[in-house]
Order: C-alpha cells, then structure tokens, then sequence
C-alpha cells in the first residue's frame, strides 16, 4: 500500500456501543485507516461517538445508506456534512431525483464537503437474490447500471462488489471512486458476504477504498490483523 496518508483501508466499526468501538479505534492508526460506522453503532451511540472518533484523528464514512424522498434524503445528507464526516452513502436504488437532491445540498458545503457515494448491489446480493426482488440482471449488470445513474447524478463514486471494479473503472473512468466492502484475506471466513474478494485482488481491479470489517475487529489482536492485510497487500 503506497500512500499512508490517504489510507485505503475503512475499517468498518460494527460494535453494539460506543465501548468497544473506542477500544478498538484505540489500537489502530489513523494514518493507516479511516473508521465507518454504521446503523446499529450509530443508532446507539450517534453523533458524541463520531466526534469522539474524529477527536483521536480518524476520518469517518458515515454508512447509513440513506434511502427515502429527495427532501428527506438531502436533509441528512447535510446532517452528516455538518457533523464534518469524510464520506456519506445513499442507495443508488433512491433514484436520479434523490441523488441530485443530496449532490445539490452539498454544494453549501464548499469544497470540504463529504464525499458522497451511492450503494449499488449489496455484496451480501447474489444473482439469484437479485432474482427475488424481481430484477432479472445479474448483478454485474445491475451495478453497471446503477453506477452510470449514479454518475450521471453527481455522485463521487459507488459501493459494491471488488468483482465489479475493474468493469467499472473501464465504464466510469478513473476518478469515479469505488468503495468496496466484501473484502476476505486469504484465511478469513466469508461469513454472510456473497461477492468477495482479496485486499490485493480488490487493489489490483480498482478499488479505491476496501471496507473491511470482522476480519479486523473480530480478529485476537486487531492491529496485528491489519498489518497482515497491509502485508498481504504490499507489492499492489
Ligand atoms: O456500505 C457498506 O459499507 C456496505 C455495502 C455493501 O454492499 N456490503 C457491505 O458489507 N457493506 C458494509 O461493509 C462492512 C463489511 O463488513 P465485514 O463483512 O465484516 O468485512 C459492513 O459494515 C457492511 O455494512
């Protein structure tokens, strides 16, 4: 990994409570990763333990997958740049309408604003899942196509899949930021995730950014689990 001061790695802090997710940040480096939190830590213990993390140097990805009317959406969009977190996310699935509405609301914000990414097919989402919310695509055209919406609305870039990435780095162009969750070392456990993929397979396809979670934070020593990924992914 070249450039520690633009970490590529989020380590994604899917602890229950403010606690644990402290301890954990407490063992990493923010020059080595960026910290997300999502729904249930956010949900529990929102806005204090953001600041808490910023406090310690960490940049933050707000995940909460925003997903409602433009009005809505927009409004928490600015709710989250107001709270100076690095990257916001909103589901690609909400539509042209709801994107340009976020895009647009940042604007106030100047060129500190968050980066704002759109969630394309969830990597837990396999093609037959797919199937059983009546989209008959495979996934990879699925995102494809969601990522061209979300371009073409004014996003920074997409989440999905490492799978995808070198597809749509062809499609999108270079500066079209891919954050890719889904991310398994070679020893770890796939868990609930359906489209996966190695850190330095994930870097070698064009994943800007890798989100990982469990592999980290469920690892003995957290910080030594890390390092391995950085290891692991030395000569990409
Ligand atoms: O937006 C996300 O971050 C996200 C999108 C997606 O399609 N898949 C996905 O796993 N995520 C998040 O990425 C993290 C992956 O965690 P692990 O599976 O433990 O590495 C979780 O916090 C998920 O909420």
């Amino acid at each position: 990994m070249k450039n520690l001061n633009d970490p590529k790695i989020i380590v994604a802090l899917d602890f229950p409570s403010q606690d644990p997710a402290l301890a954990l940040a407490d063992q990493l480096d923010p020059k080595k990763c960026r910290l997300k939190v999502g729904k249930e830590l956010f949900t529990r213990s929102g806005p204090d333990l953001v600041k808490a993390l910023q406090g310690r140097g960490f940049d933050i990805f707000l995940d909460l997958k925003f997903h409602d009317i433009p009005n809505t959406t927009s409004a928490a969009v600015a709710a989250a740049a107001e709270l100076g977190v690095w990257m916001v996310n909103v589901h690609a699935s909400g539509g042209e309408k709801m994107m340009l509405a976020c895009r647009e609301r940042l604007e106030a914000f100047g060129p500190e604003r968050p980066l704002l990414i759109a969630v394309t097919v969830l990597t837990s989402m396999s093609d037959d899942d797919l199937a059983g919310i009546g989209i008959a695509d495979s996934a990879e055209v699925h995102v494809s196509r969601l990522a061209t919406l979300a371009r073409n609305s004014g996003m920074d870039g997409v989440v999905c899949s490492a799978q995808e990435a070198a597809r749509l780095k062809a499609e999108q162009g270079s500066d079209f930021q891919l954050v890719t969750p889904g991310i398994r070392p070679l020893t770890a456990d796939k868990g609930d995730q359906q489209r996966i993929m190695t850190p330095a397979d994930a870097l070698e396809a064009g994943s800007d950014y890798l989100v990982i979670g469990r592999p980290v934070t469920q690892a003995p020593d957290p910080l030594a689990a890390l390092e391995a990924i950085y290891s692991e992914v030395a000569s990409v």
